[in-house]
């Protein structure tokens, strides 16, 4: 299966856990790992999964990386009805009104573009005890197995 990892970063996690994710997968998939703010979210392709891996920062908000490719949406409204994504994000629940909310607002983001998520968006806490890598890798391995039912293993 064609996979991309996008990540959304301020100081550098969501990049890291994006790049074990993609060494984690890449064995039996073809994976690349792009930082959001490079994205065009027009150029989309709907034949590749997106995992998207975002930190939430200041309050509440779209960490610094994530924030042009939500501009972008907002600007463009590119339609997304043919792309398929999942999303981790990263957070801290010391921050408890606003606790991952910027995957939260990227996920809604997609959606209202027209995007199909595939699974339920898995939040990693820094004030808890799981390590993010053992909370992503089998929400990865996971969201593949689904997508491979829904988007075809040919994709
Ligand atoms: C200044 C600051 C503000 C933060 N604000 C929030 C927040 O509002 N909600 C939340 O869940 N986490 C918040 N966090 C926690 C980060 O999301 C968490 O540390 C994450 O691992 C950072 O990932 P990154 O390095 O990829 O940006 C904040 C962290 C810092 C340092």
């Amino acid at each position: 299966m064609m996979i991309s990892i996008l990540y959304g970063t301020e100081t550098g996690n969501a990049e890291m856990l994006a790049e074990d994710i993609q060494a984690e997968l890449e064995g039996d998939h073809d994976v690349t790992c792009e930082n959001l703010s490079d994205v065009d979210p027009a150029a989309l392709d709907p034949n590749r999964l997106y995992l998207l891996v975002c930190s939430t920062y200041g309050d509440g908000e779209l960490p610094a990386s994530a924030q042009p490719f939500a501009e972008a949406m907002d600007a463009a409204k590119p339609d997304l009805s043919a792309i398929h994504f999942a999303i981790f994000g990263l957070g801290d629940s010391e921050y408890d009104e606003t606790f991952n909310h910027g995957p939260k607002r990227l996920a809604e983001l997609m959606l209202a573009h027209g995007a199909t998520q595939i699974g339920e968006r898995v939040a990693h806490d820094a004030s808890g005890s799981d390590m993010a890598e053992d909370l992503a890798f089998p929400w990865a391995e996971e969201i593949v197995g689904q997508a491979e039912d829904r988007l075809g293993a040919a994709a």
